[in-house]
This record gives C-alpha cells, structure tokens and sequence, in this order.
C-alpha cells in the first residue's frame, strides 16, 4: 500500500476487503429493495473478486425486507416479531442477492453467526476456517446476524460490530461501511445543515476531541447510527484494518478507494495490533463479572504486564464460572483490562486478599496461582 498525494492510500496487492451495507441503503422509503444500488453493488464485488481481492459482504435487510414482504409500516418493536420478520426477509435477501451473483457467475454463501458463535475459542477458530476455506474457493460469503436464534443477551444487535468483527476474525485489510450519508460530519448533516465533512480520522479517540456528534439514532430502518459504526471503526482499527465509512448509494465507489482516492471518510489502522487471541478475550468475549483491585494490583497489572493474583482483589461482581471474561477495575470502578478468570466468583470470594501459597488450604486444592494470568489478560488502554 502507498499512500497518496491527496490523503488516500493505493492498493496494489490483493486485499482481504468486508463491506457492509445497511437497510437505509438496501432499501427504498417504501420498504422496496433498492435494486440498482444491489445490482451496483454485485457488479463491484465480482470486480474486485476478479481482480484478485478477497471479498466478504455482510448485508442488513432481512428485518426491513421481511417488513416490505408482510406489508407492516414499521420496523417490529416486540423481540418475537422481529425475529419471525427476520426469518421472512432473510430467505428473500439471499434469493436476490443468488439471483444477481449468479448472472455474473459468482458463487456466495450464506453466513449467518450469533455472538455465541465467537464467545467460545474453538466455535471462534471453526468460524475462522469457514470463511478462509470459502475465500479459497473464491465464494463470496454474505454474512448478517442469525436474528431468528439470537437471544437479547448474546446478540450483537447491530451489523456495523458484526462487520467489524468478522474484518478483525479474518484479518482483513479494509472494512467498508456503507451508509445512507456520505461520510462522517461534525455533527448529524439531517437535523445540522452546518454539518463540518471529516475525511481522515488518524486515531478513533480523536472524534472525542474534534467534538464529533454522533447520533445513536439511525434512519426510519437502520439500526444503530453512527455510533455503532465508530465503534465499529474502533474494533477494526485496533485489529489493524482501515475502516471506510462512505456513500451506499454509490457501491462502485470503493473501486475507487481502493485506487487511491480520497472518498468518504477513512479510519487509519493502529500500526501495533494485539495478537488473535487476545483481540478475541478483549472483543468478542462478553464479560460475564468485575473484579476490583487495590492500587498495587492496578500498577502491577498497567504497568508491569504482571498477572492478577487473589492478593490484589477487593472486591467480587456477579456469578461466573472458571473461564469465564470479567472486567478489571480500579477502586472507582473504572475499568483497567479484561481477562478470562482461573477460579469462579465463589471460589474467588474465598481467595480473594489472600497470597496463592493460602489457595491449597483455603479451597482444598489449587487451579493456579493466578486469578487471571497475563496471557489471557488485555490491557483495555491498548485495545
Ligand atoms: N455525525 C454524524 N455524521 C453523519 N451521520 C450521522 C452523524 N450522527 C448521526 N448520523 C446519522 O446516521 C445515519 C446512518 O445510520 P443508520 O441509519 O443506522 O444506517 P445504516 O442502515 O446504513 O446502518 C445517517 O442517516 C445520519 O442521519
Ligand atoms: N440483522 C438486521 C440488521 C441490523 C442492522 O445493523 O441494521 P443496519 O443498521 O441497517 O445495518 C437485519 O438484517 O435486518
């Protein structure tokens, strides 16, 4: 990659690339599909395929589909509806989509995932293979959130974090973001005509001092705004893919970007990347307790890449298993990193303020001298 006079970069070699559109682009105002943009769309990934890029799309609609397929005026509100909605446009979806792959001669594959299905280690690891296995036999794969099964608890609720996961999972090099605004403003360009363009934003964390508005509400069928797509821009950025949020109605625009111009607005990648595993502990886990520590066990941890040990605990937050992820915070509450614990919060309560050599007498056997060791812990600074 290089970069280019005017701020955007050139690709030269083949690019693993996932690109997500949303429903507000999919669809028209009446709930129809957008069939031009779908067909735009189709015809850009099939030349990107066929000029050596490997190519994911992660697609919304199913719920806005299913709504234009029973004829309802608004997007379901109850968890039942949505999710029978979803199975009713979901299965259209795939029907257009094979129906214009098919004319271009490209085979696709229908992925649909649930966060569960990235929680466990060895489902995260067969998930991976799945998409490398369909990438060398040259399928698209089109991937949304398995609606119909998902429960509240375990869902990722909205495509932009689905998108940004599977870029990271698969080690992509660009997460394209397709929306029904061009790119990013200073503030939402519908309620705020003065609304500034961003065209390049080096570190996510920077919006906060540009003062960046974000409005967590989407359009009438979207999910989740802006807000989610800067997180997804942020989960992407810190597995070292560069994030393009851009124009929806334009799909044949990312050819372009990937030539180097300046559309839209780009997210640089972090140049130090976490490895796999602990990418997976920090995003994909979902914490399921909090361990407060004492100052010691802060500075041992944030500065010395030191594990947790029952002695630096002061206090234990919800139930959880051995294995399980759980927050790291500070005597406010704050949290300092996350990791997956060796011991469950009953066992903990016993231990914790305790030094390990005590953990054999006290529980009647050891698990491990750590509560959470430093290779299965993320410092949430660096992530
Ligand atoms: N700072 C901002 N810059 C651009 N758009 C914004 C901003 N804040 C909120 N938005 C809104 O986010 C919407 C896109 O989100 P959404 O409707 O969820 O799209 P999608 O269906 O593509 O996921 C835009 O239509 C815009 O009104
Ligand atoms: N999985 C849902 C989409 C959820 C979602 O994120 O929608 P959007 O904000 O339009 O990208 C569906 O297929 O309707």
């Amino acid at each position: 990659m290089t970069a280019c006079a005017d701020g955007g970069i050139s690709v030269a070699q083949s690019q693993t690339v996932v690109v997500k559109i949303g429903t507000s682009s999919l669809t028209k105002k009446t709930g129809y599909l957008a069939i031009s943009v779908i067909a735009t769309l189709v015809e850009t990934l099939c030349a990107l395929q066929n000029a050596g890029h490997r190519v994911i799309l992660v697609s919304s609609g199913a719920v806005g589909v299913g709504c234009a397929r029973l004829n309802l005026a608004e997007r379901p509100k109850t968890i039942s509806m949505k999710q029978a909605v979803a199975a009713v446009g979901q299965g259209r979806l795939m029907r257009v989509y094979d129906d214009f792959f098919t004319s271009l001669n490209q085979p696709i594959a229908q992925v649909l995932l649930t966060r569960t299905d990235l929680v466990q280690r060895s489902r995260y690891v067969n998930s991976y293979r799945t998409f490398r296995q369909l990438l060398q036999l040259k399928v698209i794969p089109i991937v949304n959130e398995n609606d119909t099964v998902a429960i509240e608890e375990l869902r990722f609720g909205d495509n932009d974090t689905l998108s940004a996961q599977v870029a990271s999972l698969v080690g992509a090099d660009w997460l394209f973001l397709l929306t029904d605004v061009d790119r990013l403003y200073s503030a939402d360009p519908r309620s705020n005509p003065d609304a500034q363009p961003i065209h390049i934003v080096e570190h996510v964390e920077q919006l906060e001092d540009l003062q960046v508005q974000i409005g967590d509400r989407g359009s009438q069928w979207g999910t989740g705004g802006m807000l989610t797509k800067i997180e997804a821009a942020r989960i992407a950025a810190n597995a070292g893919v560069r994030t393009v949020i851009t124009d929806g109605q334009h799909p044949e625009n990312l050819i372009k970007i990937l030539a180097g111009e300046s559309l839209g607005t780009q997210f640089s990648p972090k140049k130090t990347v976490a490895n796999a595993r602990k990418r997976w502990i920090a995003q994909s886990l979902v914490p399921a307790g909090k361990l407060y520590l004492d100052a010691g066990a802060v500075k041992a941890i944030q500065t010395g890449g030191k594990s947790l040990l029952p002695a630096g605990i002061t206090e234990i937050e919800g139930e959880f298993e051995q294995r399980s992820s759980v927050q790291l915070c500070d005597a406010q509450g704050q949290e300092i990193a996350r990791g997956i614990v060796n011991y469950s919060h009953s066992e903990l309560a016993q231990i914790m303020g305790h030094q390990s050599e005590e953990i054999s007498k006290i529980l009647g056997y050891t698990s491990s001298d750590t509560v959470v060791h430093r290779d299965n812990l993320v410092i949430s600074q660096s992530l």
